[in-house]
């Protein structure tokens, strides 16, 4: 009934970790993550925190730019764009998202594709939509890892994903087109929710509001899956609601450990393919 994100992130980050340690004997170097957050949100610090946790248990480095909520759109392009010429960093990641005075489009563009290990750059975008193998957006790609893990099939299903953010809720639905099911994307403009929702083979709720989707909204047998990860370790969807679901992910336990999980592996991958491994 439940999928455990908990246990395929243990998988995921056991083999990413081994390919840490051969990159290590092979080049004296560790893969290195640069993490990059804007103002102080205490969440987002929390995050970010987290992965640089992960990343040294896995035997990877990681650094850290924390910029004022102040800065503007030209300084953090300069800042993003001198992580992608340093040869030391192997994958960037631009917490989303950004205060609103700042072009968060323009700072993600400034990620050199081979180092956009949270798959946010308009070039993974295209390769994510066109099912090509390159770096995919992490929570998207961690949903994915989760169905496939548990066997679900996506083919010829009808997927609602609740929400379009650039990180999550659009490359989902592109990664889940890709995998040829018959995608429907929902947002804040959405009219008629519940009735969407209710005809889902596989609900994706990627919102940010605490249990927003209903246990009547989910059709039985359902999967669904909850990226939402708010306040309280809640997520988007009643989950005491949801035992008629066929399959659903827990909060915590599910898609954030995948999410980590993936980063750390791309960033692995990162270094391995950069020129000088
Ligand atoms: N576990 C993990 O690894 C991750 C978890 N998260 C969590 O997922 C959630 C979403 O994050 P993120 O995508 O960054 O959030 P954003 O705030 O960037 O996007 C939220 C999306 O939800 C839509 N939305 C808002 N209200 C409604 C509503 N009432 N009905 C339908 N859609 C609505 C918005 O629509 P519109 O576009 O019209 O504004 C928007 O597309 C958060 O809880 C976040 O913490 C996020 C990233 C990773
Ligand atoms: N560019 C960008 N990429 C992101 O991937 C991204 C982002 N911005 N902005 C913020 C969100 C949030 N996010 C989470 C990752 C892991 C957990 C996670 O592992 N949560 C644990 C709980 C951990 C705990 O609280 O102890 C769990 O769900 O089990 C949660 C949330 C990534 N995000």
């Amino acid at each position: 009934m439940l999928m455990s994100g908990t246990e395929l992130a243990r998988d995921i980050v056991q083999r990413a970790s081994e390919k840490a340690a051969e990159y290590t004997s092979r080049t004296g170097r560790k893969p290195c993550l640069a993490t990059v957050i804007v103002g102080d949100d205490p969440a987002s610090v929390t995050y970010v925190r987290m992965k640089q946790n992960r990343c040294r248990k896995a035997g990877l480095d990681s650094v850290h730019v924390a910029l004022p909520a102040s800065t503007t759109t030209e300084e953090l392009v300069a800042r993003i764009r001198a992580l992608s010429d340093d040869p030391a960093v192997h994958g960037i990641l631009l917490q989303h998202p950004v205060p609103g005075h700042i072009d968060e489009r323009s700072a993600f563009e400034a990620i050199v594709p081979h180092k956009d290990v949270d798959g946010v750059t308009t070039h993974s975008f295209a390769a994510m939509s066109f099912g090509h193998n390159e770096f995919v957006s992490c929570t998207p790609g961690g949903i994915v890892r989760l169905l496939d893990a548990y066997d679900v099939e996506i083919a010829g299903k009808h997927a609602v994903v609740i929400g379009r953010s650039p990180i999550l809720g659009k490359p989902a639905a592109m990664l889940l087109l890709a995998r040829d099911a018959t995608v429907t994307i929902c947002h804040s403009k959405t009219a008629g929710l519940a009735e969407i929702v209710r005809t889902a083979d596989i609900i994706v709720a990627a919102v940010g509001r605490p249990r927003l989707v209903r246990g009547g909204w989910i059709k039985p047998g359902a999967v669904v899956v909850d990226a939402g990860y708010n306040e309280g370790n809640v997520g988007d969807v009643d989950f005491e609601a949801a035992a008629h679901a066929g399959l659903i992910t827990p909060v915590p336990g599910g898609v954030g450990p995948t999410t980590i999980a993936v980063l750390l592996e791309q960033t692995v991958d990162a270094a391995t393919r950069q020129p000088d491994a």
